[in-house]
């Protein structure tokens, strides 16, 4: 299994994003995780399509995947689609109509994928889960980036995984929330095969950290 690194930028220092971006480039990071929030999902508020639109000037390359702390996601995902955005991940418990909401993240061109808070069962997904492309464990509550990993969500990612082989299913499992060099190998070894990571990749320097955590990986 191929294991992919998404490092958010909500962990990164905002006047060094375009430097930072160019680093993740130069090493070959192929994905950018953009949290968007909107102040009433989650108690934070960071940034939006417009925002999403100039660090896509930035990079052609890299893959940016959107994840969508907000309540009302679809008002937002055709202007996702116009700033460059490949891949969008709405939450389950924020979407109402979550099969209409996937099927115009898909109708719009790009990735779709579900996001479950750390108190969400699995059997959510049920119903969708032939139309998703990922789906990401919340492994704390969404909000805030360098909060402290939550241990139980290892059960719950193979959980996942088990439900995923056993439905012959093609999502990614992705995590999301307090990921750093100790327990890397642990959420791999439970299923995840991209994983999202915040303050552990800005804090400090970027070229190494990038370094640890692939080398974590071998
Ligand atoms: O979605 C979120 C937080 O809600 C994350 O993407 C954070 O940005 C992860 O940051 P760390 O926990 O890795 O610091």
């Amino acid at each position: 299994m191929s294991v992919k690194i998404s490092p958010s930028i909500l962990g990164a220092n905002f006047c060094n994003l375009e430097q930072d971006i160019k680093v993740l480039e130069q090493h070959a990071v192929p994905v950018l995780h953009l949290d968007v929030m909107d102040g009433h999902f989650v108690p934070n508020i960071t940034f939006g399509p417009d925002q999403i639109k100039m660090l896509r000037s930035v990079t052609e390359k890299m893959e940016f995947d959107a994840h969508l702390m907000v309540t009302d996601a679809d008002s937002l995902l055709a202007r996702l689609a116009d700033a460059g955005v490949d891949s969008v991940t709405v939450h389950v418990e924020a979407c109402p109509h979550l099969y209409r909401t996937l099927t115009t993240i898909k109708n719009l061109g790009m990735k779709a994928g579900v996001a479950l808070n750390p108190a969400t069962p699995i059997d959510t997904i049920k119903h969708v889960g032939h139309m998703l492309d990922r789906v990401l464990i919340m492994t704390v509550e969404p909000g805030f980036g360098g909060q402290k990993f939550i241990p139980g969500m290892l059960d719950k990612i193979a959980e996942l995984n088990q439900y995923k082989q056993e439905k012959s299913l093609g999502f990614s499992i992705q995590v999301d929330g307090g990921i750093n060099l100790g327990n890397i190998a642990e959420v791999v070894r439970h299923g995840a095969s991209d994983i999202v990571i915040g303050s552990s990749m800005f804090n400090g320097s970027l070229e190494k950290n990038i370094q640890d955590f692939y080398a974590a990986l071998k």
